[in-house]
């Protein structure tokens, strides 16, 4: 086949696209080409380490039988027999290790474009980049308003906008600034909207006359009633777009024909009041924008950090009208000869324009006897990145613009049979030309859906399910919707006993044992000293360590490694030093902690082993040998952009429409845009199903909600295809199953583990683990184990949690502790036994701790207080190994109840062994 320069791969998921990719890396390295005029640029991080490694194990294993595949490319590619290829790679590994290289993200590379020209635009090439804008922008934004006289703008901005909050309208400036370059410009102010306000409501009160006097019904006069013009804009009455078509009016209308003539210039007004509203909208937005953007742009370059749309913004001002790409080169150190773009169905518009001059560059010296090339694959039914400005699009215009070659490619390298040609099935009938892929693997697979009403708890036991087949966590990822139900998923498989990886974001503050560490400290910095063990729990140690050592004049990064040292069980977590590293750039505490929250620190790779949860967006171009894919437990949110941008052919907006519910009846164009935005956003949902179906390579398990489930668009009904894996050894699984949850980890001490609840986005309720603990805690010091010991188990409390509880908490856990005294069916459990309170046992080298021990002789019974029903399935799950546990050890049968102590009263919830 030869090397074709100039080429697009446009294909389905599986089918090779980023194989390909690595090949002609490399091939472009065996024609001899070196690796510093080659840029290779992915979307996220994890794809750039994985093509740098495709490409060094390439050619590090180029003789090994797994490689075939890729040498037999290879020599295709590049004209040479694989022998010769062989004989060459020791030279090409080395020039490729000796030289600089360009894998990378996109954001980086535009991040090391923005470095070397950074001077040219006033900019510290020393900048540290940031996952989102700071927090005291807002606060920034205000006070250059009030300076400049402009919050007036604002308000008056805020009125017509009907926005009660000021956050609602700086994340349409932020949405402006993440696209200025593609802005078009903002009108100016007509001053029209009073005037066309009288001329409704002069035609308003005209037509309520008419139809009075025709003598309508109540309801037809209703609607022309005196009104705002905003409320008559939103009648119903307006859906028609004749009154000829409305039975209220038509038998009237002979008796007026001015009626119609009226309902009709009137619908024309309303048209013409809704785009002289947008008007007034745009134009206050446009003046306010200017402010907006000089803040982004001076706090950016006072603090010397930039987030995703500076680097954006920076880049495009510095490309396009700072430096010459001479210059830009000559400070890159190097002249890219080569460029190849992955995942190219979800590059921005903006992105294309920063790299436009280099690819431009590239063309510039086609038909010469230069050689240079230019590749990018995607497939447009991946593209999921449209609210952050991906253009699909652009797939195909790229290729017309510069005339590239764009070839198919209709095999699937990466599923097994029966999960691609389930995923035929699905997508045939609803995806516009589908082409269906053609299986390449000998081995059938394992394909199944199952209805759930709760995915959550299902996707352990699904999982529990594949490792008791012996199939490896490490195998298996879960794919979810959100980055929220990657943590509660997580939760539940601590509980379990599934070590996870929590991949929703790349970022180290997400990580649990990090995250605990940065909370302490910043307590220790308040002086708040909410019970450490909430925080810490996961660090498996039992005592609170003493941390008199702490001094507010401490530096952060002292600080941390203090606490690090008193928590012993962090040794040796490469994460750690990078906190570390991270942490020594600050000063104080306070500054630490702010930057902390939104930075962008990588996780160090390969640190952690475990069951991979990510979200469905971050799984895109990864595949796994088993996923479990879990239904959205919430509903989804629909768009609800105040401006909605209409584009140009060039990809930029050619203008803005204002939202307002109901313009369609008025506005065709608005309305056919309407239509394409919402055509759109069906199609978006598809392309995400099928990101989601298409990772798996061996084995699929679907857990698809009985309602509103997002799978319902492909018809999904529950079925199974392939057996999953038989393990050699039966007698292990036996043995195995049920497997025994790891409870040092998720519940340790006295503590209720910390709610990650459906309505608290931001993580643990620690006023509610608080409560519980103390609860808990009273409970224990109540001695004797009766009403008469409340009084000195409270005083316990106060003495321990005094600081932290107030007495209202402190009175609400005597009424709950008298609650229970007072409770029948449990002062009839303690009859005739022996009370064991906060009795450890150690099983399977697990350490438990079990609230109430009720010994009656024969039999036991154990007892869990809870102060809260959120985690109810938690609850009985725990609880079901506690009495696993007593009875294994004793011999003897155990049953077991659930004591909730809420505000309502006490519950008791009995739960006997189930198998
Ligand atoms: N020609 C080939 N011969 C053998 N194996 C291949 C070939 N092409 C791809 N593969 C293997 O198939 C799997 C999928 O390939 P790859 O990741 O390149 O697909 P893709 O098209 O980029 O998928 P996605 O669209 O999901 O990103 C990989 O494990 C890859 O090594």
């Amino acid at each position: 086949m030869g090397f074709q320069p100039f080429l697009a791969l446009s294909a389905s998921a599986g089918s090779g696209k980023t194989f390909a990719l690595s090949v002609r890396y490399v091939a472009l390295l065996f024609l001899g080409e070196s690796s510093s005029s080659i840029l290779a640029a992915t979307f996220t991080n994890k794809a750039a380490a994985e093509m740098r490694h495709r490409v060094v194990e390439a050619l590090r294993r180029l003789d090994e039988a797994d490689f075939a595949p890729f040498l037999g490319e290879l020599a295709k590619q590049t004209g040479l027999s694989p022998d010769e290829i062989l004989a060459k790679r020791p030279g090409v590994l080395r020039r490729f290790l000796d030289s600089p290289t360009h894998i990378v993200t996109l954001d980086s590379f535009f991040v090391s474009v923005l470095k070397a020209g950074a001077l040219e635009i006033g900019l510290d090439p020393g900048f540290v980049t940031k996952e989102e804008a700071s927090v005291g922008l807002q606060e920034a934004f205000l006070e250059e308003l009030d300076r400049e006289g402009m919050l007036p703008v604002l308000v008056e901005l805020a009125i017509q906008m009907e926005r009660r909050r000021v956050e609602g309208m700086t994340e349409s400036l932020a949405s402006l600034y993440a696209q200025d370059p593609l802005l078009p410009p903002f009108p100016e102010g007509d001053g029209t909207l009073r005037g066309l306000e009288g001329e409704i409501e002069a035609l308003r009160a005209s037509l309520y006359e008419r139809v009075q006097q025709v003598g309508a019904s109540a309801t037809a006069v209703r609607n022309f009633a005196p009104a705002t013009v905003a409320e008559l804009f939103a009648k119903s009455v307006f859906n028609h777009p004749s009154l000829e078509e409305h039975r209220n009016y038509r038998k009237y209308l002979p008796k007026d024909p001015r009626i119609e003539e009226e309902y009709q210039q009137l619908r024309t007004l309303l048209g013409r009041w809704a785009a002289a509203r947008e008007r007034a909208v745009l134009h206050r937005l446009g003046r306010l924008y200017d402010h907006y953007r000089n803040t982004r742009i001076s706090r950016a370059k006072s603090r010397n950090m930039l987030d995703f749309d500076d680097l954006g913004y920076f880049a495009y001002r510095l490309l396009y009208e700072s430096l010459s790409k001479d210059l830009l080169y000559f400070r890159l150190d190097s002249r890219f000869r080569h460029i190849l773009l992955d995942e190219f169905q979800d590059t921005s518009t903006l992105q294309f324009l920063l790299l436009k001059p280099l690819i431009d560059e590239i063309f510039a010296g086609k038909g010469q006897s230069d050689f240079r090339t230019f590749f990018y694959v995607g497939d447009t039914k991946q593209s999921l990145y449209r609210f952050r400005g991906g253009v699909e699009e652009l797939f195909d215009r790229v290729a017309e613009h510069y005339g590239i070659e764009v070839n198919p490619l209709s095999h699937n390298y990466r599923s097994a049979k029966g999960i691609v040609e389930s995923v035929n099935r699905w997508f045939a009938e609803v995806m516009p030309g589908y082409l269906p892929q053609i299986p390449q693997s000998g081995k059938e697979g394992y394909v199944e859906v199952l209805e759930a009403e709760e995915p959550l708890a299902e996707a352990t036991a699904q999982a529990l399910r594949l490792i008791d087949a012996g199939i490896d966590p490490e195998r298996i990822a879960f794919l979810v919707a959100t980055n929220k139900e990657g943590k509660e998923l997580q939760e539940r498989c601590v509980e379990a006993g599934i070590p996870t990886v929590l991949q929703t974001s790349s970022s180290l503050r997400t990580l649990p044992q990090i995250a605990a560490l940065v909370r302490m400290a910043e307590h220790l910095y308040r002086e708040e000293a909410l019970d450490a063990e909430a925080l810490l729990r996961r660090s498996g140690r039992k005592e609170h360590p003493d941390l008199g050592w702490y001094r507010p004049s401490m530096r952060p990064v002292e600080v941390l490694h203090r606490l690090l040292e008193s928590y012993a069980a962090f040794d040796n977590d490469p994460n750690f030093l990078r906190l570390l590293e991270f942490a020594a750039g600050y000063e104080s505490l306070p500054e630490f902690l702010e930057e902390f929250e939104s930075s962008r620190i990588g996780v160090a790779p390969h640190t952690l082993r475990g069951a991979r949860i990510l979200t469905i967006h971050g799984s895109k171009g990864l595949e796994f040998d088993y996923v479990i894919l879990l239904d959205r437990s919430g509903r989804g949110s629909s768009e609800r952009d105040a401006l909605i941008p209409r584009y140009n052919e060039n990809l930029h907006i050619e203008r803005f429409f204002y939202r307002i519910s109901g313009r369609e009846r008025f506005d065709e164009t608005y309305a056919e845009l309407l239509e394409e935005r919402k055509a759109a956003a069906e199609k978006d949902r598809l392309n995400l199903l099928y990101v989601a179906l298409t990772r798996a390579a061996e084995g699929m398990i679907v857990l698809k909600k009985p309602e509103q489930s997002i799978f319902e668009p492909l018809g999904m009904v529950p079925m199974r295809r392939g057996e999953l894996p038989k393990i050699e050894d039966e007698s292990k699984v036996q043995e195995e199953a049920p497997r025994i949850p790891d409870v040092v980890l998720s519940r340790y001490g006295r503590q209720e583990e910390p709610p990650t609840s459906e309505d608290e986005g931001e993580g643990p309720d620690y006023e509610a683990i608080l409560f519980g603990t103390a609860l808990h805690y009273a409970l224990e010091m109540m001695e004797p184990f009766g009403p008469e010991g409340i009084e000195g188990a409270l005083d316990a409390v106060r003495n321990r949690y005094g600081a932290q509880l107030s007495e209202e908490q402190i009175a609400a856990i005597a009424s709950r502790m008298e609650a229970l005294m007072q409770d029948e069916p449990f002062t009839q459990m303690l009859r005739g036994a022996r009370i064991q309170k906060e009795q450890p046992l150690a099983h399977r080298g697990k350490l438990l701790q079990i609230d109430l021990l009720l010994d009656y002789g024969d039999r036991f019974r154990i007892l869990d207080y809870k102060s809260s029903r959120k985690f109810a399935e938690h609850h009985r799950r725990q609880l079901r190994t506690y009495i696993e546990a007593v009875e294994s050890i004793t011999g003897r049968p155990a049953e077991g109840a659930l004591v909730y102590l809420t505000e309502e009263g006490v519950e008791i919830e009995g739960l006997g062994m189930e198998n």
